[in-house]
């Protein structure tokens, strides 16, 4: 009897064995090959031989389309993908959980990937650095645009109002509310520390950033969130709850608390109840993968009477070039990337920026907060150039998508006109009126126009271009 039982036992124990082995296998199968295909499937793949065929062959093929706008699009998961999906993210959530446990002990994060670093679950976003870019998981628009919401708490830090929305999985995303119709321009009249932040500015610029190949802004879509149900019931911030009132037209309000337009007059308002805002997936908690900010060279004063250094100095960058960490690698032409994606968009705001700590000065630059851009279609902002202009460097790849943006067939103003439309926002309104998407078109006149003078006033096309991809024969 007891023999009996003993090997039914074993019998039942071997069994588990093999289920659980199997069940092992599988999901690693799967978790590699997800975490493996997605940063090639969203993170631009083969963007110099896309963009020299193209160049090359003005009347290139879709294919060269796919790096430069479609990429944008999410890869729709059919149901058993899903199934498994969900299936390795249980498994792999758990596994994960108890990893993170010991590695954030140690405060750092596994180097598994070459060159990379994973992987922090926040929610479903699934997040993976390299050390050229960001690159997150598929799931990850669906989770932001469409996972319920569990809480939502008032970032500390920063001017605006803006609230730390969480998903029942305890992922995180920022939440900056609509606070100005799409149509309006920024008055004249306010400077540009107090010019208000816009929401579809954020989500703009994260398609902006990824047309431009630089996938350097974490994802960010937009969604209509309900005041009352998904902010005031189910925040645990007290006096966040004292600020909610019903405006005269009886929509549900609320302002919040912070340094700028947190008034009554400033109220951030349902129609009646639900607001469109940005949803910024958050990137993994500065204990897991630290980060580092660092003070733009060519921050603005912030000042309404004073200038900053480089306004008053044309030699500027002579220094700026011989001052670490710009005096090596790419860290300028980093620089001058964003200045040039701050030029596109009008973001005059570019105080700091961010870097993984771990990656070290050899890094991409994080492009955060961007919602001070877009605000004015009208008028182009020649200043913020101020980078490119004044050490006229630029990558040569940036360079080749430039010019790729600016050819009929890929005009910059159509790709991210296709690129918005992919957002869950597009139905309500486009996320960029027409005039802002032929801003973009005149302001990438100027900006290649401003190469080629750089070009003009040098001897060798070395002193200008960064050549990122070496073999590809002249620009
Ligand atoms: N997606 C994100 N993931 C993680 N941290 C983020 C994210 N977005 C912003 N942050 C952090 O929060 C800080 C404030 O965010 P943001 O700059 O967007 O707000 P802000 O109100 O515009 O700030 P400021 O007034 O200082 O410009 C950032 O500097 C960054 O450190
Ligand atoms: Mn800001």
């Amino acid at each position: 009897m007891r023999l009996c039982t003993r090997r039914r036992s074993r019998t039942l124990r071997l069994w588990l064995l093999i289920v659980f082995l199997s069940l092992h296998l599988l999901v690693v199968s799967l978790v590699l090959s997800i975490s493996h295909t997605s940063c090639e499937l969203h993170s631009y793949p083969d963007i110099q031989t896309s963009i020299s065929f193209s160049v090359q062959n003005a009347s290139a093929s879709t294919s060269t389309m796919t790096a430069a706008g479609s990429d944008t699009q999410e890869v729709e998961m059919d149901i058993t993908k899903k199934f498994f999906f969900l299936l390795a993210s249980i498994i792999f959530l758990i596994k994960t959980k108890q990893q993170s446990r010991i590695r954030s002990t140690k405060r750092g994060f596994s180097k598994k990937n070459a060159g990379g670093f994973r992987y922090k679950p926040r929610g479903d976003c699934f997040f993976f650095a390299k050390v050229r870019q960001l690159c997150f998981l598929c799931s990850c628009k669906q989770t932001l645009v469409s996972t319920r919401l569990t809480g939502a708490l008032q970032k500390s830090g920063g001017t605006q109002l803006k609230l730390v929305m969480s998903f029942p999985n305890y992922g995180q995303a920022l939440f900056k509310p609509m606070k100005q119709e799409r149509h309006e321009e920024t008055n004249v009249n306010l400077y540009y520390f107090s010019d208000f932040e816009r929401h579809n500015a954020e989500i703009a610029a994260f398609h902006l950033d990824k047309i431009l190949g630089f996938r350097r802004v974490p994802p960010v879509v937009g969604r209509l969130v309900n005041v009352i149900k998904e902010i005031k019931d189910i925040t645990t911030d007290h006096k966040l709850v004292t600020t909610f009132f019903t405006s005269p037209v009886g929509n549900a309000c609320f302002y919040g608390q912070c340094s700028y337009y947190c008034s009554t007059e400033h109220a951030i308002c349902g129609r009646p109840l639900k607001i469109e805002g940005s949803m910024a997936a958050m990137l993994p908690d500065l204990s897991f993968a630290p980060r580092r900010s660092w003070r733009s060279p060519w921050r603005r004063s912030y000042s309404r009477s004073k200038l900053a250094q480089w306004e008053m100095d044309s030699n500027y960058c002579d220094s700026i070039k011989t001052t670490p960490p710009y005096d090596r690698g790419t860290r300028l032409v980093d620089l001058i990337d964003m200045s040039i994606l701050d030029f596109l968009m009008s973001n005059m705001d570019r105080h700091h920026y961010e870097t993984f700590e771990k990656f070290g000065n050899d890094t991409f630059l994080i492009h955060f907060d961007n919602g001070r851009a877009f605000g004015r279609h009208s008028n182009d902002e020649p200043s913020i150039l101020a980078p490119l202009v004044q050490c006229c460097r630029v990558r040569r790849s940036t360079l080749l998508r430039l010019h790729l943006l600016s050819l009929q067939s890929y005009r910059m103003s159509d790709v991210m006109r296709a690129s918005l439309s992919q957002d869950p926002l597009a139905v309500v309104a486009p996320l960029l009126t027409e005039q802002h998407l032929s801003a973009l078109d005149r302001r990438l006149e100027t900006v290649i126009k401003t190469i080629h003078d750089c070009l003009q006033q040098h001897q060798h096309h070395s002193d200008v271009i960064h050549d990122d991809i070496g073999d590809y024969p002249g620009a």
